[in-house]
């Protein structure tokens, strides 16, 4: 496993945080975090990284605890935090070359390390911005800059926190065709979090939802889908009447509606609930208290 955290559990002064978390990620796997602002999923990330001590619990990143990981662990590891760094009077190129150069001691005959800087100005879709100094540099593209940042070393995990805020469409897409990349043709494990659940379905393999300090759904982004909420939404107009109704079985439902009525209906829509909607009934149902069967099976 590339990941494996068991028992996780994390104290600030008297407010616990992490009441014992669990999962693993393997190699190659996309895995997205997601959950409530302020469920912890910094601070998991942050122990995961060897940047926090948690309070108690098991953790192994690349077989090593992240408290005592020295600098060759470290340099499998890339990072892409919320916040920018301070890199302002560097420019592009010069920034990522100077960085990439800490790598190379750790290249290995399967794995070559840095990125070469050009191919990787060009990965992240700053080829037209290499010579600006990065306090000239917008938003989006500066976030681009801290995914370059993160990869530099070309590493076996890359955690993103948060990475596509800010981002336009375009940027989006470019960033998630890029993910793709580095996961199937690198073999990157990578583990995201994000508060989009539209990125969550499309980018992860398996999904996580970190609540009340533990980890409430473990799962494809399809098998969340249809485990939990498994509901339809069947919308239609009858005689000009516009009718909603939602059900468990949407194929049997139009087979009666057309049973019931020959001719008079249209604009017939049948839609599926999506993650968000699978994702929002998980949390409110473990903040109401009630704990569904997959949630207390994780336990
Ligand atoms: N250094 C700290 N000292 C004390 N409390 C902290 C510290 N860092 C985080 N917390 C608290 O721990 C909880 C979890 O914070 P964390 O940043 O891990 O959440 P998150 O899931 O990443 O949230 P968001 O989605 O808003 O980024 C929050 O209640 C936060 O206030």
């Amino acid at each position: 496993m590339v990941i494996e955290v068991r028992d996780l559990r994390m104290r600030y002064g008297t407010t616990d945080v992490l009441h014992g978390v669990d999962f693993t990620a393997g190699p190659g796997e996309v895995v997205a975090l997601l959950g409530p602002n302020g469920a912890g999923k910094t601070t998991t990330i942050e122990i995961l990284e060897g940047f926090r001590l948690p309070s108690d619990g098991h953790v192994r990143v690349l077989g090593v605890d992240p408290a005592v990981g020295d600098e060759a662990w470290r340099a499998r590891l890339g990072v892409v935090l919320q916040s920018w760094r301070d890199h302002g009077r560097w420019k592009v190129r010069e920034l990522l070359h100077h960085l990439g150069r800490y790598y190379a001691p750790y290249a290995t005959p399967h794995e070559s390390r840095p990125f070469d800087t050009d191919e990787l100005i060009e990965t992240v879709g700053l080829t037209g911005h290499a010579h600006k100094k990065i306090s000239s540099l917008s938003g989006g593209q500066r976030r681009r800059l801290d995914v370059a940042i993160g990869i530099v070393g070309k590493p076996d995990l890359l955690f993103l926190d948060e990475p596509t805020a800010g981002f336009d469409p375009h940027a989006r897409r470019d960033f998630h065709d890029l993910v793709h990349r580095l996961s199937d043709l690198e073999g990157m494990t990578i583990l995201l979090t994000t508060h989009d659940l539209a990125e969550a379905e499309k980018l992860a393999d398996r999904i996580l939802v970190l609540a009340g300090g533990r980890i409430i759904a473990d799962g494809s982004p399809d098998q969340l889908s249809r485990r939990v909420a498994g509901k339809s939404e069947v919308r239609w107009t009858h005689d000009g009447l516009r009718h909603v109704h939602t059900t468990d079985d949407a194929t049997a439902f139009v087979r009666d509606l057309f049973r019931q009525h020959a001719t008079g209906v249209s604009e017939l829509e049948v839609r599926r609930s999506t993650l968000e909607d699978t994702y929002l009934a998980l949390v409110q149902r473990h903040e109401s208290g009630q704990a569904t069967e997959e949630e207390v099976a994780l336990r």
